[in-house]
């Protein structure tokens, strides 16, 4: 799913990179509705002169985009019954996990979420948990601090389950999602900065938020599931998102493509063989859930190669290789021919 603004780009990235080997007709790119940005008292804001400021309707719009775009049929058609969501801002992300979705599959549920371990009570993360025993996430600008600390009896965070914003649907709870139950998906505010033109025709770029926009969550529908369940994975393996710019403290890109690094590292080592710095010295990989901060080790593999580290011994065992190393398929034919 894709908005207003990033149809185009994925559409062109998708075509240079000659959809990645995939077949071009099942790949099915969609846009989200756009709904307009308002003032703190409610009236439209102007983008320019007969423009007015719109924004898409939030990752919650999945569910009436799939109507839009005729999206479920399609699936039905092909024999889609299982959904794997994602949201675009996690480099670490699994796509289609086996492991996940058989989990979720063989537990018989219409509806799960991935989790990693809350890494301190302010994480911008929402928390997957039951209200009133019905699950859902309560997110992190609508929880109340006093609750996102509480603590159990060893110090632990109650509420600790993180949201990766990684789901699993079943088709039918789609289609029942679609049928019955989208209307009924709440709003959340959201403070932004709107770019408007002011009453001279001048462009004004705001410094603080002068507007309100309207976002439905993907994972609003998590009350209606009649089996939920949370699965939870490793941060380090699974979780590096990126939120900021470079500079910022954390989730820059420079951290997500530390954390790529960092696990790729792992994977060569547990494979069985020597990472070498540019002096041909041996690098000593700290563990992985190591926070110690320092350089990343270049050494790639790519997805085509390996999806979670597997397959990787019968080329790497016992072998010394020298950073930087990217392991792609040109490279994974050579070290299979020594
Ligand atoms: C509403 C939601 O899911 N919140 C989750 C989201 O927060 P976060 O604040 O990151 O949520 P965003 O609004 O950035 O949305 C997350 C993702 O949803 C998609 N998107 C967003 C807006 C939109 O209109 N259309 C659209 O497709 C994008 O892929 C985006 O990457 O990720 C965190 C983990 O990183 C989770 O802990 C949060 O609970």
């Amino acid at each position: 799913m894709t908005s207003e603004f990033t149809l185009k780009p994925t559409q062109t990235f998708f075509q240079e990179n000659s959809h990645f080997g995939l077949e071009p007709s099942n790949i099915i790119l969609f846009e989200q509705r756009m709904i307009p940005a308002v003032t703190f008292d409610g009236n439209v804001i102007l983008e320019r002169k007969g423009k007015i400021a719109m924004a898409p309707d939030g990752n919650g719009g999945l569910y009436q985009a799939l109507v839009d775009n005729n999206v479920l049929e399609d699936m039905k058609r092909r024999g889609v019954e299982y959904v794997h969501v994602y949201c675009v801002d996690n480099i670490m992300v699994k796509m289609a996990d086996p492991v996940f979705v058989g989990f979720c599959v063989t537990k018989g549920a219409d509806c799960g979420a991935k989790v990693v371990e809350k890494a301190h009570p302010d994480e911008p993360v929402g928390v997957v948990c039951r209200v009133g025993g019905v699950p859902q996430v309560v997110e992190y600008s609508e929880i109340r601090p006093e609750i996102a600390q509480l603590r159990g009896p060893a110090g632990e965070l109650v509420h600790s389950a993180g949201n990766i914003c990684n789901h699993f649907f079943t088709r039918s709870f789609l289609h029942d999602v679609a049928e019955k139950f989208k209307e009924q998906l709440k709003q959340h505010v959201a403070l932004k900065k709107v770019p408007f033109v002011d009453s001279c025709g001048n462009q004004v770029k705001p410094t603080k938020p002068n507007g309100i926009k309207m976002e439905k969550f993907v994972f609003d529908v998590f009350p209606f599931s009649r089996n939920f369940v949370a699965f939870e994975v490793l941060r380090e393996e699974e979780f590096s998102p990126l939120k900021n710019s470079d500079g910022a403290a954390e989730d820059t890109p420079t951290t997500a493509r530390n954390s790529l690094l960092a696990q790729h590292c792992h994977w060569v080592t547990a494979a069985g063989a020597t990472l070498l710095d540019e002096h041909g010295n041996s690098i000593q990989i700290p563990p992985s859930s190591s926070t110690e901060n320092r350089l990343p080790v270049q050494c790639e593999i790519s997805p085509r190669v390996s999806y979670f580290g597997e397959g990787l011994e019968q080329l790497l065992k016992g072998k010394t290789i020298k950073t930087p190393f990217i392991l792609d398929e040109a490279a994974a034919k050579e070290l299979q021919a020594q």
